[in-house]
């Protein structure tokens, strides 16, 4: 099923175009965001979350990130607001991290990482009959991205609702899934205030192990971040 990827020498970002030719696309995500280039938007309304009624099924991992998936059957836990015409539903979320310090964000606000970036992944189910046909539409997924940096306070748990930062500012423009197959089908909303986790939550998420399909050796899965890719002339827009 679909070719091999990883983040090492052979199979990493700079190798993605050779299977995934969109990677050299006009809408690749992450981006390096610079604040005083984004155009405050007073069409954008509040951010709406609510995560109240979620309910996660499973923790994985993926071979390439550790996911938690949620049951997406019907509304209960949506995203709508900001730059969205509809109510997008929550599918899973997901994390990207570094080895050490400040690298291992996706997204970088004038060129500087964060430890860790959680992306919780929503599909336009109004539109989309299902997330795998939402995922290759240029407005198909939603994906909330929220920057964590390593302090002493810790997050109780996975629970999305409490993940949340206490400002919905945001960032917002047209981009793609960050991994192959990178399809050009998200409008990404970054989230201005990082949430804070303590180095023990971050070690954990850097003990995580993952194999490799083919010579089945253990690999340390760290550095799971593509680094950002060219605006292409795209416009940022801010919330107010
Ligand atoms: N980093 S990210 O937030 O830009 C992101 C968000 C959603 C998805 C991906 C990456 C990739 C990575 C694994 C699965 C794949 C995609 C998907 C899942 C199931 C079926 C089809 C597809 Cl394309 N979902
Ligand atoms: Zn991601």
């Amino acid at each position: 099923t679909g070719h091999h990827w990883g983040y090492g020498k052979e199979d990493g970002p700079s190798s993605w175009y050779k299977n995934y030719p969109v990677a050299e696309g006009n809408r690749q995500s992450p981006i390096d965001i610079v604040p005083n280039e984004a155009s405050r938007d007073r069409d954008l309304g509040p951010l709406m979350i609510n995560y109240d009624h979620c309910t996660s099924i499973n923790i994985s991992n993926n071979g390439h990130s550790v996911v938690v998936e949620f049951n997406d059957s019907d509304d209960r836990s949506v995203i709508k607001g900001g730059p969205l015409d509809n109510p997008y539903r929550l599918k899973q979320f997901h994390f990207h991290w570094g080895g050490k310090g400040h690298e291992g964000s996706e997204h970088t606000v004038s060129g500087k990482g964060f430890a860790s970036e959680l992306h919780l992944v929503h599909w336009n189910a109004v539109k989309y009959k299902t997330y795998g046909e939402a995922s290759t539409a240029p407005d198909g997924l939603a994906v909330l991205g929220i920057f964590l940096e390593g302090s002493i306070t810790d997050f109780k748990g996975f629970n999305p609702k409490c993940l949340l930062p206490s400002s919905l500012h945001f960032w917002t423009y047209l981009g793609s899934l960050t991994t192959p197959p990178l399809h050009e089908s998200v409008i990404w909303i970054v989230l201005k205030e990082p949430i804070e986790v303590s180095e023990k939550q971050l070690g954990m998420l850097r003990m995580l192990l993952f194999t490799e399909e083919e010579d089945n050796q253990k690999m340390r899965m760290e550095n799971n971040f593509r680094p950002p890719q060219p605006l292409k002339g795209r416009r940022v827009r801010s919330s107010n």
